[in-house]
């Protein structure tokens, strides 16, 4: 083993997914997760594939536990729950490793402010990861899509492993409202039932995100926050490449990003699992930001109330047309 003691808080997809790569590369990693994510390690193990064929295993499932005493005498934690939990497990983090150093692996953009509230004698840090994480069985985590996870500049162990790159940054703020951008995105795929690779192949599809972030982009605007780059392009472009005809679009995506058929968003994995989704965290914050500036957000406020409907339903994606969105 090397490096810091590390516990992973809320072992889902990217949970097991990042915290089992460093494991596999040596780390002392303990991973806090529920009932169903330990039997099915305990049987199977960690299995761990990705977008360009590499396969990783991980036969440790006694370091996956249901206790928050996973998180007692960490140096480094990983908050990998979803935002409606973050709340909770600040509180678990405070009650078993209040001086741990703590890293927000989560999307949006109050997370890491939460939990510095919560704790405050903490370094806490935020990240951002732009790959996509699917659990494709009960053990099996499944990374869809390229990219290096960002995490704001300090004092920090090296954590890259072969497979994933981790890069420290001075503008994690806006690096977050970047990827919130792109995380609209996750509503219009939870809404169509389809892989990310289908949805982007239609130009009407990426008509909808490209109008969604417009919207967006013109509220930050208006509220002086200035997205950074989570893609190759800044985030004012992206409207406009995803506008283009379809062929012209597949050739200047293919060099922004690499994506697999498994790609799916966690909104979609959250609706499929009848939980509550992000929707808060994500078009929320971009519709409270427009009534703070006297603005409307009318497309964002749609996603959600979709969304909304869909977690009521409970029965998974409601598999909806961009025409059935845009009504
Ligand atoms: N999946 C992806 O591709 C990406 C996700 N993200 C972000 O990463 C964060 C995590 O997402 P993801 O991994 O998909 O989420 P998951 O829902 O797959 O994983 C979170 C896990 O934490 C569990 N959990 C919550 N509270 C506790 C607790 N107190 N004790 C033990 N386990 C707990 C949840 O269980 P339960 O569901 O039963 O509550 C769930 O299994 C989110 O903010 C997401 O937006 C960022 C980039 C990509
Ligand atoms: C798919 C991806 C990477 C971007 O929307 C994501 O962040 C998610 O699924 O939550």
């Amino acid at each position: 083993m090397t490096g810091p003691r590390i516990a992973v808080a809320g072992a889902g997809s990217i949970g097991c997914y990042v915290g089992g790569l460093l494991a596999s590369a040596g780390h002392d990693v303990r991973f806090l997760a529920r009932p169903r994510v330990v039997t099915a390690c305990a049987q199977a193990g960690l299995s761990l594939t990705d977008y360009a064929g590499h396969a990783e295993h991980v036969a440790a499932p006694c370091m996956v536990e249901t206790s928050a005493d996973a998180l007692t005498g960490a140096d480094m934690i990983l908050v990998c729950v979803k935002s409606g939990d973050t709340g909770a497990m600040a509180a678990e983090i405070a009650a078993h490793a209040p001086e741990a150093q703590v890293i927000s692996l989560q999307n949006g953009v109050e997370n890491a402010g939460l939990l510095r509230a919560a704790l405050p004698a903490a370094d806490i840090r935020a990240a951002m990861v732009p790959f996509n994480v699917v659990a494709e069985g009960p053990a099996h985590y499944h990374r869809a899509t390229s990219g290096e996870i960002l995490v704001e500049a300090g004092p920090l162990p090296d954590m890259s492993t072969p497979t994933l790159t981790w890069r420290q940054v001075n503008n994690i703020e806006a690096v977050q409202w970047g990827k919130l951008l792109i995380n609209l995105g996750n509503a219009i795929n939870a809404l169509s039932d389809l892989p990310l690779l289908t949805q982007l192949q239609s130009r009407a599809w990426r008509r909808l995100m490209a109008d969604q972030m417009a919207e967006a982009l013109r509220i930050l605007a208006v509220a002086g926050i200035s997205p950074a780059k989570t893609t190759a392009v800044p985030p004012k472009l992206i409207p406009h490449i995803l506008r283009l005809p379809t062929p012209v679009f597949r050739r200047i995506a293919a060099q922004m990003l690499t994506i697999d058929a498994h790609a799916r968003s966690s909104m979609w994995e959250d609706l499929k699992r009848g939980r509550r989704t992000e929707i808060d965290a994500l078009q929320g914050t971009i519709i409270a930001l427009a009534d703070r500036h006297g603005r409307q957000a009318p497309l964002n406020a749609r996603m959600r109330h979709l969304i909304r409907e869909a977690e009521v339903a409970g029965e998974g994606s409601p598999g909806l047309k961009p025409d059935q969105i845009r009504r």
